[in-house]
């Protein structure tokens, strides 16, 4: 890339979280750009090695071997870059104790994109997230500079080091068909389209849809990251009626059904050709 092409890159942003949990998820990303104008290093970053300077310690291929002795990976606050067996770096985290977080990648992660790793530990014992952060950006940005590239765990959507979010269970009408309804069916759809921003009414479940319509639905909605719920129209346990009572209510007769703001923007067809046209985000944002 030449140096004078600006780029920006999506990356993962890992929160700081207990050291078990270290790796396992994360909820938002950042913009990191690329080159880097040469500001001033924030002092919160000031404490800790850079990229550069950190030395690779070995990681034991099998995981039942035991990590490096504690000096050198000491189960302390800090950064660490974690280099595939050629050499790439390959993930870039943070956590309250790095010792643990290495020892729960080596469980999930291929042995072989997990060979060595770099670390620094804080100064303090309890530092303030920011100073973590900031030391994560900080080894990005060393990374991005040097390489033009992120590492490929940090880039938003690769659930190689970090587990993808939870889905939201999908939500039912009602607790069971052995509960009497006290209102109408039509009278729960419309508060349910109108109290959530976004419900996509499906067949199937938002983990396995059971048709390929409203697979390809949730998979546009997912795609552009929008904070949306389901409901199973196939679900006549806790939706009983709900298949034959919201095509009157919507005066649709097919689904999926996509619901926004309490109005029915469409099916599948609209759905996908909205997002073709790069309509979407503008729906999901008003
Ligand atoms: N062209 C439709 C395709 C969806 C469709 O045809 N759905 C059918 C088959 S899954 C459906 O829901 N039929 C009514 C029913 O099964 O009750 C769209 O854009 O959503
Ligand atoms: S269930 Fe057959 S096409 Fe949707």
């Amino acid at each position: 890339m030449a140096s004078s092409t600006a780029a920006a890159l999506r990356v993962a942003f890992p929160p700081l979280s207990a050291p078990a949990a270290a790796a396992s998820s994360f909820s938002s990303s950042t913009t990191l750009r690329f080159p880097l104008r040469r500001a001033p290093r924030p002092l919160a970053v000031a404490a800790f090695k850079k990229l550069s300077e950190a030395s690779p310690l070995p990681i034991p291929p099998e995981p039942t071997q035991p990590l490096v002795e504690e000096d050198a990976l000491p189960p302390k606050p800090g950064v660490y870059g974690v280099y595939d067996a050629s050499g790439e770096l390959q993930f870039v985290g943070i956590s309250r104790n790095v010792r643990a977080s290495l020892e729960g990648h080596r469980r999930k992660v291929p042995a072989d994109l997990c060979a060595s790793v770099k670390v620094a530990v804080a100064d303090e014992e309890t530092p303030d997230r920011t100073v973590l952060t900031n030391a994560w950006k900080s080894w990005m940005e060393e990374h991005i500079e040097s390489t033009g590239k992120a590492p490929p765990g940090n880039v938003a959507g690769n659930y190689t080091w970090v587990s993808a979010p939870q889905r939201p269970p999908d939500l039912r009408l009602t607790p069971g068909r052995h509960v009497q309804l006290a209102v109408p069916l039509e009278q729960l759809i419309d508060r349910l389209v109108k109290e959530n921003k976004v419900v996509a009414f499906i067949k199937g479940s938002r983990s396995a849809p059971q048709c390929g319509f409203s697979q390809r639905v949730v998979g546009i909605l997912e795609a552009h990251g929008v904070d949306f719920v389901t409901v199973d129209v196939l679900d006549e346990e806790h939706n009983h009626g709900l298949r034959d009572t919201l095509k009157t209510y919507s005066n649709w007769p097919t689904f999926p059904q996509v619901f926004v703001g309490g109005e029915l923007v469409g099916g599948c067809d609209i759905v996908s050709s909205m997002a073709e046209k790069g309509e979407l985000s503008a729906l999901f944002q008003k």
